[in-house]
């Protein structure tokens, strides 16, 4: 029966979503999966995550709108503008892997990025189920250079960069962040593929925060690159590249605005999820009113139930590696994994070595 609520609508494939308009977005989430994702929270999911945030932190509220427009899917509109910027290094595949599926669904450039970043993430064991909105315009302009915040930038810088884009506070920043729970870094150090930042980056557990806060050791592959600090699990053997560390992350973990926020997160994953959840959704909205859009949450796929590990020393490593900058709260206490050797990171969701990205052609480089 009708019901005062939200229209009801019945998709061609009997799913009933809350509104008609979320009905293209069903076969966009099997062919995301299909030919992009593998159902996995490899590769080409990470990078779909991170092209969320670069699409849509590059908008300005002191320069106003010819800045950008945020989350308006610019990167794909004018592939060859963006992903050309030194900050956007490496976003060139997820462009080019998107492009043909905005050729094929019926959705917008920012729509289909920001739902391509949710379907990604419920592919990752412990993440949250992330709102989507519908309803972005393709009608927007190509961003400018120097929005998209580096890894050699200052605490200051970073936070300036976010309150400007959107109003984020420090702690929403930290929330943001644990997406470098899912990632691996190519263009940071070039002669290393995929450097993971932490020690499960397939998995989206608070490791990350932990593994921040280690003593860094050394690095994963070359010293004196840009953004890059030592981390504590440098150690690489064929595919499985060693752990590596992000200025920006190692700054933000040990200064006064944000250690405790950072720290905080440590075993902590429901809040983690939670607060990332909360982060996402304004993320994603830049330069939209929210009113104008649509909630298609109900088409968001929900999020692979694997169990989450609570979070651990590595091997060799513990309480006594850390380097605290928030010494008001108490540290938790957590176990070692086994082993005597420090801990290879495995390049493949499978444990595997081999597990080729997919790449499709396209104009971004
Ligand atoms: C202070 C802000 C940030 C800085 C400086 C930063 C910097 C970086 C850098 C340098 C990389 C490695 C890129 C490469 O060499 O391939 C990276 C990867 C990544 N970032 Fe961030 N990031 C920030 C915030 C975010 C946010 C807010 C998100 C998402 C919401 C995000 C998601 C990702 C993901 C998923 C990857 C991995 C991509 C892959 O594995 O291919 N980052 N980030
Ligand atoms: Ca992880
Ligand atoms: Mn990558």
């Amino acid at each position: 029966a009708p019901s005062a609520a939200a229209p009801e609508a019945v998709c061609p494939d009997g799913t009933r979503v809350g509104n008609a308009a979320c009905c293209a977005f069903i076969p966009l989430a099997q062919d995301l999966q299909k030919n992009i994702f593998q159902n996995e929270c490899g590769e080409d999911a990470h990078e779909a995550l991170r092209l969320t945030f670069h699409d849509a932190i590059a908008i300005s509220q002191k320069l106003g709108p010819s800045a950008g427009g945020g989350a308006d899917g610019s990167m794909l509109l004018f592939p060859l503008v963006e992903p050309e910027f030194a900050a956007n290094n490496g976003v060139d595949d997820s462009v080019n892997n998107l492009l043909p599926l905005l050729a094929k669904h019926p959705v917008s450039a920012g729509d289909l990025v920001q739902f391509a970043g949710a379907v990604a993430l419920s592919n990752c064991p412990g993440a949250p189920r992330l709102e989507f909105l519908a309803g972005r315009p393709n009608k927007t302009i190509a961003a400018i250079d120097g929005l998209i915040p580096e890894p050699q930038d200052s605490v200051t810088t970073i936070l300036e960069r976010f309150a400007d884009a959107g109003n984020f506070s420090p702690f929403e920043v930290v929330s943001l962040l644990a997406s470098h729970t899912v990632a691996r870094a190519d263009k940071v150090d070039e002669t290393i593929d995929a450097a993971p930042f932490d020690s499960t980056p397939f998995t989206f557990d608070t490791q990350i925060f932990l593994e921040v806060l280690l003593k860094g050791t050394g690095f994963p592959g070359t010293g004196n690159n840009t953004g890059e600090v030592m981390s504590p699990l440098p150690l690489s053997s064929g595919n499985d590249t060693g752990e590596m560390r992000l200025e920006s992350d190692f700054n933000i973990a040990h200064d006064p605005r944000t250690a405790c926020f950072w720290q905080g997160f440590v075993n902590q994953q429901e809040l983690m999820a939670a607060s990332f959840k909360a982060a996402m959704a304004k993320l994603a909205v830049l330069g939209h009113n929210p009113k104008n859009l649509i909630d298609c949450s109900d088409v968001v796929p929900p999020t692979v139930k694997t169990p989450v590990k609570p979070a651990s020393f590595p091997a060799t490593k513990s309480k006594k590696d850390l380097e605290l900058t928030c010494l008001i709260l108490p540290f938790p206490s957590l176990t070692t994994n086994p082993g005597a050797k420090e801990t290879l990171i495995p390049h493949c969701a499978d444990g595997g070595q081999d597990c080729p990205a997919v790449q499709f052609a396209g104009p971004a480089t």
